[in-house]
């Protein structure tokens, strides 16, 4: 199976159309003001303009109230919707677009029960949990915690770079990866050389033999 894969945080156009061309398959926005990847309405226009078909563009929300949810998809055309806060699963599905569910592995977190209670995301998006800091962290978590059968798929973040996500996608067979600083030269900005290095990274173990 091919590992699918999620590039976040991007803010130049170009960066989206080299990820793309690389092979990602989405690319994320992340709508958090105090995020240092944090993008504006109108450079998140840019982006997804910049983005071809068939590569999805993913809004990143924390807490965010409904209304400035609801701005956003006036005016960027998101395909997908991605939820890093405490947000239930009747203020994910309220949009009527398909979503992905963060989960921050903090101690004691129940997988199955998080699958269950979220059956409506389209993937959990399992993250390392650093108190205070929603997410774009940099951190890896225990792979070793994800239950080998879960009834949704996984998309694997968190510290994630060109040298480890081989490692990872072996040990964990996730349905793909997510990375946003192990693709940044320094925080917030993007690295076209990382970007492409992970996405190669990714392809190799995807036809390496078992
Ligand atoms: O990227 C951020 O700054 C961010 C801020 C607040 C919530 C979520 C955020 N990022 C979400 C992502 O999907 C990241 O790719 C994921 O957390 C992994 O990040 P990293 O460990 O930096 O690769």
């Amino acid at each position: 199976m091919r590992t699918r894969i999620k590039i976040c945080g991007l803010r130049d156009p170009g960066h989206a159309k080299l990820a793309a061309q690389e092979g990602a398959d989405a690319i994320g926005l992340v709508f958090h003001a105090a995020s240092p990847r944090a993008i504006s309405i109108e450079d998140a226009m840019r982006v997804a303009a910049a983005v071809p078909p068939f590569v999805m563009t993913v809004g990143l929300f924390v807490d965010a109230p409904e209304s400035e949810i609801r701005r956003v998809l006036e005016r960027v055309p998101l395909d997908l919707l991605q939820f890093h806060g405490n947000e239930t699963p009747g203020e994910c599905e309220r949009f009527g677009k398909p979503f992905l569910r963060a989960v921050r592995m903090e101690e004691g977190v129940d997988l199955v029960e998080y699958a269950h209670r979220f059956s409506s995301a389209k993937a959990l998006l399992l993250d390392a949990h650093v108190p205070g800091v929603p997410g774009g962290t940099g951190h890896r978590f225990d792979w070793g915690r994800i239950p080998r059968e879960l009834p949704i798929p996984i998309v694997l973040s968190g510290g994630l770079d060109s040298g480890n996500v081989g490692q990872a996608i072996r040990e964990t067979r996730p349905w793909a990866v997510d990375v946003s600083s192990g693709v940044e030269g320094q925080r917030g900005v993007k690295d076209p050389a990382k970007i492409t290095a992970f996405i190669r990274s990714v392809q190799r173990e995807d036809v390496r033999p078992a």
